[in-house]
């Protein structure tokens, strides 16, 4: 059977659309909070209004995962730690990272925090384009798998593809966690241009240097440039750079326009903007937009300080 761990709005929309292939496991770290889903068989606190099949079993404490596979949609920063408390009853299983981003700490991505902590499963991730209400309420959406271990990348995209969320599949997990980590640093500087009022071209721009530099970064950590220019990467920077349903990209639009954002939202690309800058720059890969991003979300620059920053650099070929 299927455990999720993580009980926030993705680990809920999983648990949905997976509940329509079979019984599963939804686990929270709350005890309330999961009491509170068995009561009303609904997620008020994370994802509300979407109804929980009865075939998904809510726990908390303890992880009793069976043999299956276990999908951890934990943000980023708390990874680490959960897999500090848990991982230890998570052994010799695959475990599918549903979370995008880079850890500030370690400079790691998902499945190399799983390799680390776990290291008898077998790491992979799921990533790409989709919005959690949106395969919850059953939505048409498309993700990629990927898992250095072919074999069981192929039972895991069999088993995680559900009658509204289809799967395709690469051993690629390097380039598959950076466009899903990459693209929300980016998300953040459209939302930013967009929020102080520096137009549609703007963001046009930064989305295709941002996809720029995400290949630049990624071909030099080892990805394949056609991952990139998949669902995990241009995929997704195409969603979250343009819908504000994205938490990042609202963040962007909150610092553009000067307004204060709740700090309890969940926005991966903050710390991951942190975290890659400091990649880059050991590796003296130039990422300016990501430098940027950091500077705004530090509070250092104003948008068109980093706009200024960016159109003055010294002119060169695409
Ligand atoms: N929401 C979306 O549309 C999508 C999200 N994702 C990714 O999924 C990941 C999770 O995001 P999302 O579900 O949206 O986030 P939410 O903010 O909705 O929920 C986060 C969940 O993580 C739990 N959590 C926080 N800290 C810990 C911890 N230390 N140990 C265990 N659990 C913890 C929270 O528990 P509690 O409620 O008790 O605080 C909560 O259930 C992110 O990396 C995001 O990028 C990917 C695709 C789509
Ligand atoms: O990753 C997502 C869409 O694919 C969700 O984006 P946000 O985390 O910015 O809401």
């Amino acid at each position: 059977m299927i455990t999720i761990c993580g009980a926030g709005a993705f680990g809920t929309a999983l648990a949905v659309s997976l509940a329509k292939n079979g019984p599963v496991i939804l686990w929270a770290r709350d005890a309330d909070h999961a009491a509170e889903m068995r009561a009303t068989r609904q997620n008020a606190r994370r994802l509300a209004g979407v109804d929980l099949p009865e075939n998904i079993t809510l726990i908390s404490g303890p992880l009793t995962a069976g043999d299956g596979a276990c999908l951890l949609a934990i943000p980023m920063q708390k990874l680490d730690g959960f897999l500090a408390g848990f991982g230890a009853s998570l052994d010799n299983r695959p475990l599918v990272a549903c979370c995008k981003g880079v850890d500030l700490a370690t400079g790691l991505g998902p499945t190399g925090l799983i390799d680390a902590a776990c290291p008898t499963a077998t790491a992979a991730i799921l990533t790409g384009p989709s919005f959690a209400r949106d395969i919850a309420l059953g939505l048409p959406t498309a993700l990629t798998l990927a898992c250095a271990d072919e074999g069981t990348g192929k039972a895991l995209q069999s088993a995680l593809t559900t009658p509204n969320l289809r799967l395709y599949r690469t051993i690629d997990t390097t380039g598959a966690e950076l466009g899903g980590a990459l693209k929300n640093v980016i998300a953040i500087a459209c939302g930013a241009v967009i929020g102080a009022g520096l137009g549609e071209s703007a963001r046009a721009a930064l989305m295709t240097r941002g996809f720029a530099e995400m290949n630049r970064l990624a071909r030099a950590l080892g990805a394949q440039p056609d991952t990139l220019a998949g669902l995990a990467g241009f995929g997704d920077l195409a969603l979250t750079c343009t819908s504000d349903q994205s938490r990042n990209y609202r963040f962007g639009l909150s610092i553009g326009q000067g307004t204060d954002f709740d700090p309890s939202v969940t926005v991966e690309g903050a710390a991951t903007a942190r975290a890659v800058l400091a990649r880059a720059t050991a590796m003296k890969i130039d990422m300016p937009i990501t430098h940027a991003v950091t500077a705004l979300v530090n509070g250092e620059l104003r948008v068109d300080q980093a706009m200024d920053m960016l159109l003055s650099r010294p002119l060169k070929e695409e």
